[in-house]
C-alpha cells in the first residue's frame, strides 16, 4: 500500500534526525549565496559537516573556498541562504535576533586573525576578559586572571594591547573568547600574523582550551603547524568538504595521517584534482563493485555523443 503524505512527511523528519544525530556541530545542505550588485556568488554549494563535542579540528582550503563563509555561519554572524546549520541543538537558520545576540554572547567564542581586531586597545588584558561577562551580566571576580593563568599569560593581566607582543594578545584574544565558558571556539588564521614559535604557543593554548575546559575548538588555517596537530582537518573546495585527514598514534608513537574523500549523503564525491590530472578522468568514470572496495576507471575511449 503507499504511504500517505503524513506518513512521508515522518519518515523525511527521521531521516533528518538521524543526520548528525546527536553531533555538536551540523551542517546539512549549506548554501550560502552572496548578490552583490545583481552578481551571485555561491560561497557554500551545499556543504556537510559534522562536528562531534570537544573536538579539535582544523579547517583548510584555497583562498576562496568558503571557509570564512562558514565560520561566519558558525559564529551568528552571518545567515545562510539555506540548509541546516545547528550547534549544540540549536538552529542557526531560524533564531530570532534576541536568542542570535545570547548566542554570539555565551554560546560561541570567536579569534580573528588580526590581533587588533580581537583586543579593545585602551583596555587592559584583564578588562578585555571581563568585559564579555559584564555584557553578559555574569562577571565572577577572578576568573579573568584565572583564565589568562591557564593560557600563560598570566602576566600580561594589567597590560593593554600594544605592550604585548603578537601572540600574547593571540593568548588573551583566546581567554577573552573563552570569558562566558562557550561550548565552542571559532578561530579564524589565529597564527596568520605570527612567527612560528609564536603560533605554536598559540595553538597549545587553543589546545589547552580544548583539553581542559572540553570547549569544541574549530580553526581556519594556512599554517600546517596547525593543521598537522589536530586529529582531524577538513579541506573545503568549491563550498564543499571534499577531503579529510585523520591522525591518531599507532603502537611505536608514531604520529599516522590518513586521508579520506568525504562522501555525501547522496553519494557524491569529489576526486583530489591530481588524481584527475593523472589519468583522463573527465566527464564520465566506470565503476566497478568489488567485495572490499570500488574501483573508478577512466572511460573506454567511446564514440563522441555527436555522431
Ligand atoms: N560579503 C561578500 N560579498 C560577496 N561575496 C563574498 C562575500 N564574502 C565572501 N564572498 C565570496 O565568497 C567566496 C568564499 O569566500 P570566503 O571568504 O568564505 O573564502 P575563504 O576560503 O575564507 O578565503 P580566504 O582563505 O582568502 O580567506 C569567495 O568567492 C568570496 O569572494
Amino acid at each position: 500500500m503507499n504511504p500517505t503524505l503524513s506518513e512521508l512527511e515522518a519518515r523525511a523528519g527521521d531521516r533528518r534526525a538521524a543526520f548528525g544525530g546527536d553531533a555538536h556541530i551540523v551542517c546539512d545542505n549549506l548554501v550560502r549565496i552572496y548578490k552583490t550588485e545583481g552578481v551571485e556568488v555561491v560561497a557554500l554549494q551545499g556543504l556537510d559537516l559534522l562536528i562531534q563535542k570537544g573536538e579539535l579540528l582544523a579547517i583548510v582550503g584555497a583562498s576562496g573556498s568558503g571557509k570564512s563563509t562558514l565560520l561566519n555561519v558558525l559564529s551568528g554572524l552571518d545567515v545562510p541562504t539555506a540548509g541546516l546549520a545547528k550547534v549544540g541543538g540549536m538552529d542557526l537558520l531560524a533564531m530570532t535576533a534576541k536568542d542570535r545576540l545570547r548566542y554570539r554572547r555565551e554560546v560561541v567564542g570567536f579569534i580573528w586573525q588580526q590581533t587588533a581586531r580581537n583586543l579593545l586597545p585602551y583596555l587592559s588584558a584583564r578588562e578585555n576578559v571581563e568585559l564579555p561577562m559584564r555584557l553578559a551580566g555574569r562577571a565572577r571576580r577572578g576568573r579573568a586572571a584565572e583564565l589568562l593563568q591557564l593560557l600563560g599569560v598570566g602576566y600580561c593581566a594589567g597590560r593593554k594591547a600594544p605592550e604585548m607582543s603578537g601572540g600574547e594578545q593571540q593568548r588573551v584574544a583566546i581567554a577573552v573568547a573563552l570569558a562566558n565558558a562557550p561550548q565552542l571556539i571559532l578561530a579564524d588564521e589565529p597564527t596568520g600574523e605570527l612567527d612560528s614559535e609564536t603560533s605554536e604557543e598559540v595553538f597549545d593554548a587553543l589546545r589547552k582550551a580544548n583539553r581542559e575546559l572540553g570547549v569544541t575548538v574549530v580553526v581556519v588555517t594556512h599554517d600546517p603547524l596547525v593543521s598537522e596537530r589536530v586529529d582531524r582537518t577538513v579541506g573545503i573546495r568549491d563550498g564543499r568538504t571534499s577531503s579529510e585527514t585523520l591522525r591518531h598514534e599507532d603502537a611505536a608513537g608514531q604520529i599516522v595521517a590518513e586521508e579520506y574523500a568525504v562522501l555525501d549523503r547522496v553519494g557524491r564525491l569529489q576526486l583530489p584534482r591530481d588524481f584527475m590530472h593523472a589519468l583522463t578522468t573527465e566527464r564520465r568514470v566506470r565503476l566497478e563493485l568489488e567485495s572490499d572496495h570500488i574501483g573508478v576507471w577512466p572511460a573506454r575511449e567511446e564514440p563522441s555523443d555527436e555522431q
